[in-house]
């Protein structure tokens, strides 16, 4: 289906969300907005009310024979079971899940000798380090991306309505392998995941009184670190033989990056080299290649409505803000703004900031 054609939401019109913590009530939010009945269901029946306080869907129950869709959105060992049944209970449903790991859960699956011709495979690129309901949002997918994983028995009707969940969400459709997928997530999920972990874990060893220094470079590096060990640990234990490798080079890079201290000049600078070429290496927004953006930094006064003030003069300036960050200094009661934007618009967008009356730094 082109993604300019108008989707026909009635192909997943109802859709069931069984988990409905931060993945299952996103979708269910987005859903919602998009104007598809979603009904949520979850083990714990407050998360479900929760979600749909929030705008999710609902909690009353479906006709069974009426749903059209199901994404399952529970922790990764439950998976496996949890298709399954959703498989059996909804004989017309085309059944997705948002598991983190593909493979295993397809051999799970495939090992009950169930007819799998309803059932595709997922995973939206996005999330948060925090859990539950409370921290959804509609917009979590939006120009995220999000990969199927295809397998020999699915039908046409199945893929199609995964694909119009994937658009309504307003994501970015690929297609791997179950095994290709858990290779790649291996390298730009796992990896960093626990790289993140090694160095939060760093900080438990330092003394407290450093840690007043920590700025945002700390908080960039270890914000992942923060999400929750019992999902995690379910992730992992699921892609085990991808990780595996990817980790013994890390070990082996860093016993290179020890060596090289004995030559910062040329050994560190040649690694520091790596890293950047590595971070061009990301795709950027709708999977284009990676931009520099050009920052500009503005003095941001601790005043009422200073912030909005600002972004309407971005938005008069006719300026495209990819990216801020805020610091905050606590001494002087202000707030620093660091903006991206295209390198071609740095130019102007300083002159109309400072014509506008703010102090660039
Ligand atoms: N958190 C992320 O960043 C992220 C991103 C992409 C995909 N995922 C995947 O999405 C899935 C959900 O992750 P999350 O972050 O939303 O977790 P979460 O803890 O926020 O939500 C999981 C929900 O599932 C419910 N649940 C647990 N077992 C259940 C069962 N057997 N039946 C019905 N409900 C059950 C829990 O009560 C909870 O409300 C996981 O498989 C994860 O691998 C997570
Ligand atoms: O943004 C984050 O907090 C995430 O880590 C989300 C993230 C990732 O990008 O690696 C983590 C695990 C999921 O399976 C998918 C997405």
């Amino acid at each position: 289906m082109p993604e300019t054609e108008e989707p026909d939401l009635g192909l997943i019109n109802s859709t069931v969300v069984i988990g409905a913590g931060l993945l299952g009530a996103s979708i269910g939010a987005a859903l919602t907005r998009a104007g598809v009945t979603v009904h949520l269901t979850d083990a714990v029946f407050s998360h479900a009310r929760v979600a749909a306080s929030l705008g999710a869907g609902t909690v009353d129950k479906p006709d069974p024979a009426a749903v059209r869709l199901v994404v399952v959105a529970t922790p990764p060992r439950s998976l496996a079971a949890v298709i399954g049944e959703a498989l059996d209970k909804y004989p017309n449903a085309a059944v997705t899940d948002v598991g983190s790991v593909k493979s295993r859960v397809l051999h799970q699956l495939q090992s009950t000798g169930r007819d799998l011709s309803r059932y595709l495979g997922s995973h939206p690129m996005a999330g948060s380090q925090h859990s539950g309901p409370m921290s959804a949002s509609p917009d979590l997918f939006v120009d995220r991306t999000w990969a199927v994983t295809p397998h020999r028995q699915v039908s046409e009707p199945t893929a199609d309505r995964v694909r119009l969940l994937i658009q309504v969400c307003g994501a970015r459709y690929t297609a791997f392998t179950p095994e290709d997928h858990d290779r790649a997530v291996a390298q730009v999920s796992h990896l960093p995941q626990l790289v993140s972990v090694l160095m939060a874990d760093h900080l438990l060893g330092i003394p407290s009184g450093h840690l007043e220094l920590a700025g945002q470079g700390l908080r960039d590096v270890t914000r992942i670190a923060g999400s929750d060990p019992d999902l995690w640990e379910q992730i992992i234990a699921g892609n085990v033989d991808a990780l595996r490798p990817e980790l013994e080079d890390v070990r082996t890079r860093l016993d290179e990056l020890i060596d090289a201290l004995d030559d910062p000049a040329h050994k560190v600078r040649a690694f520091l080299q790596r890293g950047v070429n590595g971070t061009r290496q990301i795709p950027g927004k709708h999977g284009a290649p990676a931009m520099d953006y050009a920052q500009i930094v503005i003095e941001l006064p601790d005043t009422p409505g200073a912030l909005a003030q600002l972004f309407r003069d971005f938005a008069d300036a006719g300026v495209n803000v990819e990216d801020i960050q805020i610091q905050h200094d606590l001494v002087r009661q202000v707030g620093y703004l660091a903006v991206s934007v295209e390198p071609g618009h740095l130019r102007d967008v300083q002159e109309a900031m400072r014509a506008a009356g703010w102090r660039l730094v």
